[in-house]
């Protein structure tokens, strides 16, 4: 059976198409840059265990351009991995913000899909192309059958000592305010991989996801306790352009003492803040670069962004009662050996050491880089939301 998962974030579409069950990806891709002058695609097909990578660049002003340029690439008889479009049983979609109303993997249906658009407010960056990607989806694949993944369900688990806010009760009841946390599906996939590597279904983990957004959960027996996100996206660590916790006096100082508008406001503390507002450059490549050149503004921000995360290491080894394990993953976490080097630095304390030298072994696969005497094991795997999505989609449709 072919599963198409489908990842649609503000200004990108990923995709992967998986023979299931054996889990097979028959190709993978990346439309970048969507609505800007010069879009991209690379599509990567992987024929009897052999990878062929196909690139173009063009303008695709949309996330309907981008679903429809996909399928016929999917299609394609050169790179193509399909005849038509019938053979696609299902689609999983990744929706960011499922608020309450979703704890687990759901078969799309017109009143959910009602349900996604009234969480729009909640995840303004996310869910209106998530939305988009589905219903152009059930235009283009009719007959396939459309499942929602939420970034919200994983952390449906935390108690109200984790969820809930000290703001008037009415908050939460009438208006639904609480944390939800986020990249639950990320958390969900390496907490799993590193219980397994454990071989302990009961083990105290702290998962740290770095990509573009940045997010960390204490899991507990498997499940998600507490996390750094909460209403929205935006909260806790220091990201690309996202501010992470800052004192909310701050906006109304903005909106009343210095005349800057609620939509300003949001705008500085999702897309200008982060490396992007202290270094002036959001992707970690660039600000790492920055510091070779001497940049003291990029140091800066490098070191924040490691501090933020130890500083959450400490709260969460603190509502997990002990730690088994940290787990490093996305684009930084898998990738960047100094930042990892950076979080663990001085953290004894705590139990983690780090191995310098197996830290610099760079190797794709779940590994260990913590001295042998470390308490605390510290693990690098690489995430696959993808795999994760689409094994929901498939254990959800088979029922
Ligand atoms: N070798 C590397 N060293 C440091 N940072 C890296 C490296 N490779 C990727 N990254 C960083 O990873 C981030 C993107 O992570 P990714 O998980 O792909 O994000 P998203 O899925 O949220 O778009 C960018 O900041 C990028 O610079
Ligand atoms: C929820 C979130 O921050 O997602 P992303 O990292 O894809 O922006
Ligand atoms: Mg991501």
């Amino acid at each position: 059976m072919k599963i198409l998962v489908l990842n649609s974030g503000s200004s990108s579409l990923k995709y992967q198409l998986f023979e299931m069950p054996n889990e097979q990806a028959l190709c993978t891709g990346l439309v970048d840059r969507i609505g800007l002058e010069h879009s991209s695609i690379t599509h990567k097909t992987f024929f009897k265990g052999k990878e062929s990578k196909h690139q173009v660049e063009l303008a695709i002003p949309d996330h309907e351009g981008a679903l429809l340029r996909v399928t016929e690439l999917l299609k394609d008889p050169k790179v193509g991995v399909l005849k038509d479009n019938t053979e696609i049983e299902a689609i999983g979609h990744r929706v960011v913000h499922g608020g309450e109303q979703f704890a687990a993997t759901t078969l799309i249906t017109e009143e959910v899909k009602a349900k996604i658009k009234g969480l729009f407010a909640l995840a303004p960056l996310h869910n209106p192309p998530n939305y988009l990607g589905i219903t152009v989806a059930e235009r283009v694949f009719p007959q396939a059958k459309q499942v929602a993944v939420f970034d919200t369900a994983f952390h449906q688990s935390m108690p109200a000592l984790a969820y809930r806010y000290a703001l008037p009760k009415s908050m939460y009841t009438d208006l639904g305010i609480r944390a939800y946390g986020f990249h639950g599906t990320s958390h969900q996939y390496v907490s799993k991989k590193a219980s397994e590597y454990l071989n302990n279904s009961k083990a105290k983990i702290i998962t740290i996801h770095l990509g573009n957004g940045c997010s960390m959960t204490a899991v507990d027996s498997g499940k998600s306790v507490d996390t750094s996100m909460g209403l929205g996206p935006m909260g806790g660590l220091v990201m690309g352009t996202r501010a992470g916790d800052i004192d909310p006096s701050i906006i109304f100082h903005l909106i009343n003492e210095r005349g800057f508008s609620a939509q300003e406001v949001n705008d500085i503390l999702n897309k200008k803040s982060g490396l992007l507002g202290l270094s002036g450059l959001s992707d970690m490549r660039d600000v790492k670069n920055a510091i070779t050149e001497g940049s003291p503004d990029a140091k800066l921000a490098y070191e924040l962004y490691a501090y933020r995360i130890q500083k959450y290491i400490g709260a969460f080894a603190a509502v997990l009662k002990g730690l088994d394990a940290i787990v490093f993953t996305a684009g930084v976490g898998e990738n960047d050996a100094d930042m990892r080097e950076a979080v663990c630095k001085n953290m004894d304390f705590f139990g983690i050491m780090l191995d310098t030298k197996l830290n610099r072994a760079g190797n794709k696969n779940i590994r260990e880089v913590n001295k042998s005497s470390s308490a605390v094991k510290i693990l690098v795997i690489p995430t696959n939301e993808e795999l994760e999505i689409g094994q929901q989609t498939f254990e959800l449709i088979r029922k």
